[in-house]
């Protein structure tokens, strides 16, 4: 697919129609920020992009959202589009990482072959990496002994994660639920040199404002009303480890900066005592929400998206790898003989086939649920598609007297993900409709679907 972002609705429509008839399929926004939500949302062949969205000429704009996109995905091509293109322009978006710079009005030929040369080099590039990354020779260097994946660009961010864990740069991993990003997070801490020291997850989603200093600081007793004994915060827990700052996405504003200062000079102050202490911590972040449109929204910190994110990785979610599959539901139904004493079990070639084809929105958790519940659930050892099929229907059918699903086989998130992707399909897509339908305002529907990554196909 072809992004194409333009703030000028004629050129979004005739670069639209030129493209489609030259065979590709293309989508067009008009401003930075929904460009920035497709570039999470879709794997895509090429972007093209304008330079300037507002008044002012000087390309700054582009130039940064340029920079945007290519910290995103460095592979996707991006050809630049300018109706006042000059040389230096030129030079500084390449610098940036441009494939080519096209000025308006354009040449339909030289566009064409601009774009096809573009993806031609880039699909080379791709291949290239593909064969210079091997699973095998990631394992001689590093302990990745837990994660399954054979997937480039899975593989990819092994490689990246390896590479840095030696390092102390703090690491921001972005991916859907379930895509395996705390499991990323341990790799890290376990291939680095900290790595006999303390790991601490922190899931900041589930802390309330009011009790943030207190966990995250500590207090002393008789800080404030309900502080009987002193408490040791995690920060202090995490000293010369790694803290695993879960969720980073969901801390609201207050705390936010308090999470700056701390991250800025590593010091902080236990609650009912005056004198700073010290800490020295590897800091990994991890969020399924897209920052970068938070950052816009002002609704997260720009200085601290930038402490956090010296290293970004994107896991890819399952639909983006479905080769892995088979290997995840090797490593699941080996685990699971172990584990529940059947050493007999077994998934002919069809049935995986089957499972390659299944959407997940919970990604690896969804599927390893899956299968750990139909091999609890049936008593052969040969597990079959209607197998499989039974226990999907139970996660998504399944309902308990009361018209919900039985406790246990559906996390909350699961179910909202599933109910906005089942109105959308009930509505065809009119996001307008769907979030009456679940009670939004669209605005809200909009922030949910963009925070469990769900494409707005309208
Ligand atoms: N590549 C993988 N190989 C083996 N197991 C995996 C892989 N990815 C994920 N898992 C397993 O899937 C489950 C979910 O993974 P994890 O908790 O790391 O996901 P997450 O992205 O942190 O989820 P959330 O955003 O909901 O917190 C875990 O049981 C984990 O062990």
């Amino acid at each position: 697919m072809v992004l194409i972002i333009d703030d000028d609705e004629a050129v979004r429509t005739s670069l639209s129609l030129q493209l489609k008839q030259a065979g590709y399929l293309t989508v067009s926004v008009g401003e930075p920020s929904e460009a920035l939500r497709v570039v999470y949302a879709h794997r895509l062949e090429i972007i093209l992009m304008d330079m300037n969205y507002s008044k002012d000429t000087s390309g700054e704009e582009g130039l940064r959202l340029l920079k945007q996109i290519k910290n995103i995905t460095p592979s996707t091509p991006v050809i630049l589009i300018t109706g006042w293109g000059s040389i230096p322009l030129a030079v500084e978006g390449m610098k940036a990482g441009a494939a080519d710079f096209i000025n308006k009005p354009w040449d339909y030929k030289y566009l064409l072959q601009s774009v096809r040369t573009a993806i031609r080099l880039s699909k080379q590039v791709y291949e290239k990496q593909s064969v210079s990354i091997s699973r095998k020779k990631l394992d001689q260097q590093y302990d990745f002994s837990q994660i399954i994946g054979e997937d480039q660009d899975f593989l990819k961010v092994l490689k990246t994660i390896g590479t840095v864990s030696k390092t102390n740069a703090s690491i921001l991993i972005q991916g859907e639920s379930g895509t395996g990003k705390e499991l990323i997070a341990e790799a890290v801490h376990k291939n680095s040199q900290r790595s006999n020291q303390p790991f601490v997850k922190v899931n900041l989603g589930g802390i309330p404002t009011a009790l943030f200093e207190s966990e995250m600081f500590g207090h002393k007793k008789g800080a404030f009303t309900d502080a009987r004994n002193d408490r040791t915060g995690r920060f202090e827990l995490a000293n010369r480890g790694t803290i695993f700052l879960d969720e980073i996405g969901d801390l609201d504003l207050s705390c936010q900066v308090k999470m700056l200062r701390v991250l800025q000079d590593r010091t902080f102050e236990v609650l009912g005592e005056s004198q700073k202490r010290t800490v020295d911590v590897r800091v990994i972040s991890a969020t399924n929400r897209n920052l970068q449109r938070m950052v816009e929204k002002i609704e997260f910190r720009e200085d601290l998206f930038y402490r956090i994110n010296l290293i970004t990785v994107r896991i890819p979610p399952l639909r983006e790898r479905p080769g892995d599959i088979p290997l995840l539901v090797d490593y699941f139904i080996n685990n699971f003989k172990k584990i529940y004493k059947r050493p007999h079990l077994i998934i002919d070639k069809s049935t995986m086939g089957w499972l390659k084809e299944l959407p997940l929105p919970g990604n690896v958790r969804e599927l390893k649920n899956l299968v750990e519940r139909t091999v609890l659930v049936t008593e052969r050892d040969s597990l079959g598609v209607e197998d499989f099929s039974a226990q999907l229907q139970s996660i998504t059918r399944k309902k308990g007297k009361d018209g919900l699903p039985s406790v246990g086989a559906m996390t909350l998130e699961e179910m909202e993900i599933s109910m906005i992707q089942k109105a959308l399909e009930f509505y065809d897509n009119n996001v307008s409709k769907a979030a009456v339908a679940l009670g939004l305002s669209r605005g809200a529907f909009y922030r949910r679907m963009e925070k469990y990554n769900i494409p707005d196909e309208a």
